[in-house]
């Protein structure tokens, strides 16, 4: 069974509730339906009903519409978001306002418990999605810095594991440090164990090979690899290593005939957000790959971004790894 077949069947064995807050755009309304009709999971769209053309069909297929701002919880989610937020300046009236706004009622939703989990991302900005998720569900224990990553499954290509390979970090942060690195590393090696059958092989992305370049992005990345060895020493791992030196295996001989990952690498950590994002838009855009994602790691409870580029079919997916993240 290919990959997206098995993460919808997965998701649809685990029958979650996922809130779309993105309403009033035509891709979320096809994907709410595609969802209920496949029944991947329960879903919770916010709009304004009377607005909404296919209200009657999506109700017919069970998919529940509620309008933040007529809901009869929003003054709980007000007064949860006041708790949650009043040391940091948050006043209730403030609360009021934000909890009109569809982004920040489905982020509090999925604090309730009233949702296990929320996708939106596809007519707003990334940073807007994540500052109300890091603000309300904030990092799960252990967990230093949020990041994400992309599962970019390309086409009758060999590279990586049969043409599946995960990108991070393409959406959250700007400019991580050797430490943040080092954890974006990690995490992305949990989110391909929590995926695929085969072992994460991990690559730490520079414009050098093992010392063929020397300059200080070049530093952080080996910094990075270095602190990633010493903290997760049963992952295969190694840096630092240029993009064809990862991934094929007759570069690997030549640039780094050494490593065990060279060649071989499954997993890409890039060096910062400048070359993961534009990275993965390359890939997805000249390789006609499918970009499932940004997947979000290290929240205490799932919330995931779309591109705004994305087609309903990509909002599925993430939905359908969003009920996975959710029985974790
Ligand atoms: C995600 C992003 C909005 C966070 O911005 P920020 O300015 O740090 O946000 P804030 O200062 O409002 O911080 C909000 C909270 O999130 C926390 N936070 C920020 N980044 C975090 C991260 N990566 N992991 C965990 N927590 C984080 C802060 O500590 C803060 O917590 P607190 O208020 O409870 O103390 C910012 O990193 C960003 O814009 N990233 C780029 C997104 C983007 O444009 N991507 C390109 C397209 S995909
Ligand atoms: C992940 C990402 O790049 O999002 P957008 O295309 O919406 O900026």
């Amino acid at each position: 069974m290919d990959f997206i077949k098995k993460i919808r069947e997965r998701a649809k064995a685990s029958q979650k509730t996922i809130v779309l807050p993105e309403g009033s755009d035509e891709r979320v309304i096809s994907a709410a339906e595609i969802i209920a009709r496949e029944k991947i999971a329960k879903v919770v769209v916010l709009a304004e009903k009377e607005n909404l053309e296919a209200s009657s069909k999506l109700e017919s297929l069970g998919v529940q519409i509620l309008n933040p701002k007529t809901s009869p919880k929003s003054e709980e989610y007000a007064n949860l978001l006041y708790e949650l937020r009043k040391n940091k300046g948050m006043t209730l009236d403030k609360a009021r306002e934000l909890v009109e706004d569809p982004i920040w009622y489905g982020v509090l939703m999925v604090k309730n418990g009233d949702v296990d989990g929320m996708v939106g991302g596809a007519i707003t900005a990334t940073s807007d999605i994540f500052r109300p998720a890091f603000q309300i569900v904030k990092t799960a224990p252990g967990i230093s810095v949020v990041s994400s990553a992309f599962m970019m499954i390309v086409p009758n290509c060999e590279l990586g594991s049969a043409g599946h390979i995960l990108f991070a970090d393409c959406a959250i942060n700007p400019n991580p440090d050797s430490e943040q690195l080092a954890s974006i590393a990690i995490s992305t090696a949990n989110t391909w164990k929590s995926l695929m059958e085969d072992e994460p092989r991990i690559a730490m992305l520079s414009f050098s090979t093992k010392g063929s370049a020397q300059n200080e992005l070049v530093d952080k990345v080996v910094e990075a690899t270095k602190i990633l060895k010493q903290q997760a020493p049963d992952l295969l791992a190694d840096g630092e290593l240029q993009a064809d030196a990862a991934l094929v295996p007759q570069v690997a001989k030549l640039k780094a005939p050494d490593s065990q990952v060279a060649g071989r690498a499954n997993v890409l950590i890039f060096p910062d957000l400048n070359a993961g994002n534009i990275g993965y838009k390359l890939v997805q855009r000249l390789a006609k790959a499918t970009a499932i994602g940004p997947i979000s790691q290290g929240l205490a409870a799932p919330i995931n971004d779309l591109s705004r580029g994305c087609n309903a079919d990509d909002i599925v997916n993430v939905v359908a790894i969003t009920c996975l993240q959710a029985t974790q």
